[in-house]
């Protein structure tokens, strides 16, 4: 009687005492995080809209009642902008405020950021678990107990079940039967842009998956953004944007829409076309030297890998400067099928992985395809500038997301390389919904052999129309 556990020494003294450490440590560094004093002053510059939501999920946070919200907006309503001054706001009163995005390159743009996976542990097959793999006693549940507001952006690319776990792990950890556990939650999203991904799946199969059709989005508190803040000076093209990612842009037959013939390029040949393309992008290579910050918001983007890796070896040749070629290493677990499928192995060209062979030259940009390190910024999609070649290494400088005051997913001239029509729902608005204007956009439609009557400005637009329909349930 009286005695407490540690005098048992059940655990040595030297672990109870680096467990502990652990704990405060992650707590402190969550505590310390560095408010950008930019980001305090987003409060005073928010629209009717999201001064609404600020406030609103503020008294939520200071009350100490629990909330779930969702933050429903169109790419460009400033979603971002108004998760950077809640985080802001929170944080530089001391409250743990935590920030998790879906993907790696979300979450760096987010201050303090990471990906929902790495932070509450959740199984990256959901096969075989359904539950997150955080014990109770782990520094990260403690952190969760602790935080005031949990901010989870692109929630509407997560699977519904891995949302439902996380609201099993909270009633556990918080012992409460309410939504979440009682926390303040905050999910944003916008079902116009892409679903959850599941290779092979069926548009069944894809909208069962999607947070909507989880009995808990009834008891989220839905808070809507309609003005386009990154188009607002072209509303025009702001209107056009969201017609297309709703589904409204009137179809022929075919079920194709028309786009402006002011931002298509027109088809000649391929090279010729892709060449303008090219041009009409990035004018200018040699900028890339002196000046590579502002030039890193321009892109050409594409529905396939395929089209990328076409696209990158045109443009490579382009840029100033000397070839630097890394070969990759490609070994059959079987060392004596080596010599039978090393040209096989080495023609193949898996997504999340460089090229067998990768061009070079210093001051290109690059992407960075894994989460090597997301608090540092260098995860799945970082962009980054190559400043010197060695012969193993590899010595680049980051250059977009918040570890660079580029923030958001905003770019300075978009052109879309659609060698294939889009695919999938919300691909084509997607892309186009990162420029500001209908100026800073331009398509290349690559006509379909198919009967070889496709008309220059036709082109398909997926959507899903279901998930707006259980989105307003
Ligand atoms: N209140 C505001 N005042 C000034 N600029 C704003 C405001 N809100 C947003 N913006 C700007 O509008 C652009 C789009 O905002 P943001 O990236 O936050 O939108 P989003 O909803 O997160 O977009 P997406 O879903 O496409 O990622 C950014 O350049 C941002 O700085």
């Amino acid at each position: 009687m009286g005695k407490s556990l540690a005098e048992f020494h059940f655990v040595s003294d030297e672990f109870t005492s680096s467990y502990a450490e652990k704990l405060t440590k992650e707590i402190e560094s969550e505590k310390s995080l560095t408010v950008d004093p930019e980001d305090l002053l987003l409060s005073h510059k928010l629209n009717p809209e999201q001064k609404h939501a600020y406030d609103l999920i503020l008294k939520a946070c200071f009350s100490l009642q629990g909330q779930a919200f969702f933050v429903d907006g169109p790419g460009g309503t400033g979603k971002t902008f108004l998760y950077r001054s809640l985080l802001a706001t929170l944080r530089s009163q001391n409250h743990v405020a935590i920030a998790v995005a879906t993907f790696g390159i979300a979450a760096s743009i987010l201050p303090g950021g990471r990906t929902a996976h790495s932070r509450f542990k959740i199984p990256l097959d959901f096969s075989k678990t359904k539950t997150c793999q955080l014990s109770k006693q782990s520094s990260a549940s403690k952190l969760l107990s602790e935080s005031t507001l949990i901010l989870w952006d692109e929630a509407s690319m997560y699977k519904r079940e891995t949302i439902e776990a996380f609201d099993e792990l909270l009633k556990d950890l918080m012992d409460s039967d309410l939504p979440f556990g009682g926390k303040v939650i905050v999910f944003g999203g916008d079902f116009r842009q892409t679903l959850p991904i599941i290779e092979q799946a069926t548009k069944e199969v894809l909208i069962e998956s999607t947070f909507p059709v989880s009995l808990l989005w009834s008891q989220l508190h839905k808070i809507r953004l309609t003005e386009n803040m990154r188009a607002m000076f072209d509303p025009g093209f702001s209107q056009f944007l969201l017609r297309v990612g709703e589904g409204r842009e009137p179809v022929d037959d075919q079920g194709e829409i028309t786009l402006s013939p002011d931002i298509v390029i027109p088809y000649v040949d391929k090279e010729v076309s892709l060449n303008r393309l090219i041009e009409s992008v990035f004018p200018d290579l040699n900028l890339y030297t002196h000046d590579p910050y502002n030039l890193i918001n321009m892109c050409i983007l594409a529905p396939k890998n395929s089209s990328v890796d076409e696209l990158n070896e045109m443009m490579i040749k382009r840029f100033p400067g000397n070839l630097q070629t890394y070969i990759s290493s490609d070994k059959t677990v079987d060392q004596r099928h080596q010599s039978d499928y090393e040209d096989f192995l080495n023609s193949q060209n898996p997504k999340g992985l460089p090229p067998h062979k990768l061009l070079l030259k210093k001051n290109c940009p690059l992407m960075l395809l894994r989460n090597l390190n997301p608090t540092e910024g260098l995860c799945n999609g970082t962009r980054l500038i190559c400043r010197d070649l060695g012969q193993h290494t590899i010595s680049a400088e980051i250059v977009f997301g918040h570890h660079r005051g580029k923030t958001g997913q905003t770019l300075d001239y978009v052109g879309i390389y659609l060698r294939e029509p889009v695919f999938s729902h919300g691909q084509l608005y997607v892309a186009l919904s990162r420029a500001r204007t209908a100026a800073k956009v331009r398509i290349l439609l690559v006509p379909g052999t198919f009967e070889g009557t496709k008309v220059d400005c036709k082109t398909r637009n997926v959507v899903f129309h279901e998930i707006f329909r259980l989105t307003q349930e």
